[in-house]
């Protein structure tokens, strides 16, 4: 910073460290969240009260309902089993740690001057409204940052092999698979989904990767079972270029706000299966406008059945009764998710904003 004399530094939430460096060096500064807005509040709210450790959040019981500082009513809460989660979480806020997550995030909202946040108005206005009112600092909602089209000669990924595989598939028919880049999956939750897969009957996608678990913790004999209609794949996979293929008709997604979003901007539902951190919330957020559908789970342990795996799959991506999810999912993209002139209008905004906001010489 001090040798290339920026006008802004833009840094993610955890970086509490960056503001106060760019302020003494006159660098003006903006908080870039990657959360949509409900899950950045209910996770952390005011900075004062989480620099200070005074989350009231104390027990399981606390996380399942819509914490202190939200003054409407929402259904967007944590179950049980996530909250446990939660608790157990390494870096989570409220359990005490010192440097925890809260901390570090309610220290970056204090040293910011606005905060960039990865939503719009269309779809989460009075959310936006509260995160400035909580924080005092202006929100700029910069869009939802909408996927690069394909580049037809990029094999990053084996794209041209995953092409040839996705163009023999019949439209709207495969169900792509994926749990982003954090979370850990179980040995047991993989076994589980994957019996499901398999029960579902459809062609699918699978992007395991070693993190979430290697290819040997599958079922005995899944591999030749399915062989022809399921392909599983453990290494980094273009994401964004196999959900925009015509042939894929639903998305298995752990509900990062990521893949959610670039799910919903090809106009395909979700079959939501929520780990960890803002996942849940972002379920509950999109369960809300019926553009996909959660796998039923015991609210106490977080455990489920194969056939709840497949019948979800089904009802999303096939079944009559499931229409309403496609619907849906194919109308929000066309005004909200997918409506690339209004995504680009935020970011344009918010780069227009940076340009007229200059750091005074
Ligand atoms: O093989 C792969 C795997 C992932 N991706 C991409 O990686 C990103 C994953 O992002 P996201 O879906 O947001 O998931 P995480 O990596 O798990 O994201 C973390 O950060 C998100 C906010 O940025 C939170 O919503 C999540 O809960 C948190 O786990 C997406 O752009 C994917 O397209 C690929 O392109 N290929």
């Amino acid at each position: 910073m001090e040798s290339s004399k920026p006008d802004w530094i833009v840094y993610d939430i955890l970086h509490h460290w960056v503001p106060p460096i760019a302020e003494k060096l006159g660098v003006r500064r903006a908080m870039f969240c990657t959360l949509n807005a409900a899950s950045i509040i209910i996770i952390s709210g005011p900075a004062s009260i989480m620099i200070h450790g005074r989350d009231p959040r104390k027990t399981v019981e606390d996380l399942i309902e819509p914490p202190p500082w939200v003054p409407f009513e929402t259904e967007i809460v944590y179950r049980l089993f996530e909250a446990r989660r939660i608790m157990e979480y390494p870096t989570a806020g409220i359990n005490g740690a010192e440097l925890n997550d809260n901390y570090r995030t309610g220290m970056t909202y204090f040293g910011s001057e606005v905060i960039a946040i990865r939503t719009c108005m269309e779809l989460e206005p009075e959310w936006i409204q509260l995160l400035s009112k909580l924080q005092g600092r202006p929100v700029i909602p910069i869009g939802l940052l909408l996927p690069s089209p394909v580049d037809e000669a990029d094999d990053e990924g084996s794209w041209l092999d995953i092409k040839e595989w996705l163009d023999r598939q019949r439209v709207k028919s495969v169900v792509y698979v994926a749990f982003g880049t954090e979370v850990t999956v179980s040995d047991e939750e993989i076994q589980g989904l994957a019996h499901g897969l398999e029960l579902c009957g459809l062609p699918f996608f699978w992007t395991l990767r070693k993190r979430t678990g290697a290819s040997v913790f599958l079922p005995d004999g899944f591999k030749e079972r399915v062989k022809g209609r399921g392909v599983v794949r453990t290494e980094w996979v273009p994401q964004t270029y196999i959900l925009g293929h015509a042939s894929v008709g639903g998305f298995v997604t752990h509900c990062g706000w990521g893949s959610a979003v670039e799910g919903l901007s090809f106009g395909v539902p979700l079959i939501m299966f929520p780990c960890n951190l803002d996942q849940p919330l972002v379920a509950r957020f999109l369960g809300g406008m019926s553009i996909g559908l959660e796998i039923s789970r015991n609210d106490q342990d977080g455990s489920f059945t194969s056939a709840s795996v497949a019948d979800t799959i089904r009802l999303v991506v096939v079944e009559e009764e499931g229409k309403i999810y496609r619907d849906n999912a194919a109308s929000q993209q066309k005004k909200v998710f997918g409506n690339k002139r209004l995504q680009d209008q935020y970011a344009d905004g918010f780069i227009e904003f940076l340009e007229n906001n200059r750091a005074e010489m």
